[in-house]
């Protein structure tokens, strides 16, 4: 068998955490030849809740799991890491501002990111699913200065997924039959959901909806789903979110499949669609050789343009606030 895969999950005694884990020891993640080993990173409170969670994993027996280990200390739980998933965040609590929230995540994703630049193995591969994961993957990524920038990316695919679900229940048609959907910009409600590229079953989706049901029911309800969420459930999406982080990390190692492309939140280097350096952005992507490209050279629409810079003008807005706190150089 193959030498195990060390994959840290942090928050790993949250929600997402627990909808996560047993998935990633059952070998969905990598594929079913592909040992891992499980690294849980808390907050000391939390640790024994996460200890808790390594118990049962130990009990599921999975043949695919090599171990489980828990800490509360970074430097620790990176060491020799292949697979990031950054999932505890500061939540926004009553009365908290918008520039105490940033500060709050910086000082959690900086310090991580500096232990998976000091720690993890040369392939190391980082999502960020706390929010707001966009910014928070921009932190992490300028902690560390030794990995190349493109292996740190946010998460978009739960949008993507969203997205691809609606239009498949307002066409009839199968989730399978949708491709080529993508969500650009930022994880909040500022996100641009564009089927401009779209199709089901081979036909272009814009043939198929109104202009009216894309605008007034497709786009604000991507957009707004995580509040949905909450408000349904009293609870952010868990299962979902899991989900999400295996489909978004399982298409980076294993590929995208054959003729389309899926939404990443990845690196921006500046030469794509007039999109800044250093943003953490949701483009089009595909995944050759196990690294994320940016699908480039389409055409696009007045409207989608005028998403993506209201998305630039909000991320750009969350970057300068956390320069100006001192977290990025
Ligand atoms: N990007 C997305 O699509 C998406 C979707 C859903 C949720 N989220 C976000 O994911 C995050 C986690 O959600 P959840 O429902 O699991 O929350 P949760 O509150 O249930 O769990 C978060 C866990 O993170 C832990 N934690 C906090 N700070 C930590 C640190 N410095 N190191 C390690 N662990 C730490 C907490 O102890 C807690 O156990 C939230 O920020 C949420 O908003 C993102
Ligand atoms: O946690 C949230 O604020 C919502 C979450 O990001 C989601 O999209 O479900």
């Amino acid at each position: 068998m193959a030498q195990p895969r060390i994959v840290t999950v942090t928050g790993a005694a949250g929600n997402i955490g627990y909808a996560l884990l047993f998935r990633i020891a059952s070998g969905q993640l990598f594929g079913p030849d592909v040992p891992v080993k499980l690294h849980l990173l808390e907050i000391p409170q939390a640790v024994k809740a996460a200890e808790g969670t390594a118990m049962e994993l130990d009990d599921c027996a999975f043949p695919l799991l090599a171990g489980v280990d828990v800490f509360d200390n970074a430097d620790a739980a990176f060491q020799g890491s292949n697979v990031a998933l950054l999932v505890g965040a500061r939540p926004r609590t009553k009365g908290m501002e918008r520039a105490d929230l940033l500060a709050a995540n910086a000082g959690i994703f900086g310090p991580q990111g500096k232990a998976i630049n000091d720690g993890a193995a040369d392939d190391i591969r980082v999502l960020v699913v706390g929010n707001p994961a966009n910014t928070n993957a921009v932190i992490a990524q300028n902690a560390a200065p030794d990995v190349p920038p493109e292996r740190f990316t946010s998460m978009m695919r739960l949008d993507h997924n969203r997205a691809v679900s609606q239009l498949a229940a307002k066409a009839g048609a199968a989730v399978s039959d949708i491709k080529n959907i993508v969500v650009w910009g930022n994880h909040s409600a500022d996100q641009y959901p564009d089927v401009s590229f779209a199709t089901v079953d081979g036909k272009p989706a814009e043939e198929l909806v109104s202009e009216d049901w894309l605008n007034d029911y497709f786009r604000p309800t991507v957009a707004k789903r995580g509040a949905a969420i909450i408000e349904a459930r009293g609870a952010s999406s868990a299962a979902s979110a899991a989900n999400a982080a295996i489909d978004h990390v399982h298409d980076w190692i294993n590929g995208t499949p054959e003729g389309q492309w899926v939404t990443g939140g990845v690196y921006s280097d500046g030469s794509h669609y007039n999109i800044p350096k250093g943003l953490s952005f949701g483009f089009p992507v595909i995944s050759v050789d196990g690294e994320y490209q940016i699908v480039d050279g389409l055409d696009l629409s007045p409207a989608t343009i005028a998403g993506i810079e209201h998305n630039i003008a909000a991320l750009q807005e969350e970057y300068d606030a956390v320069k100006a706190l001192g977290f990025i150089k």
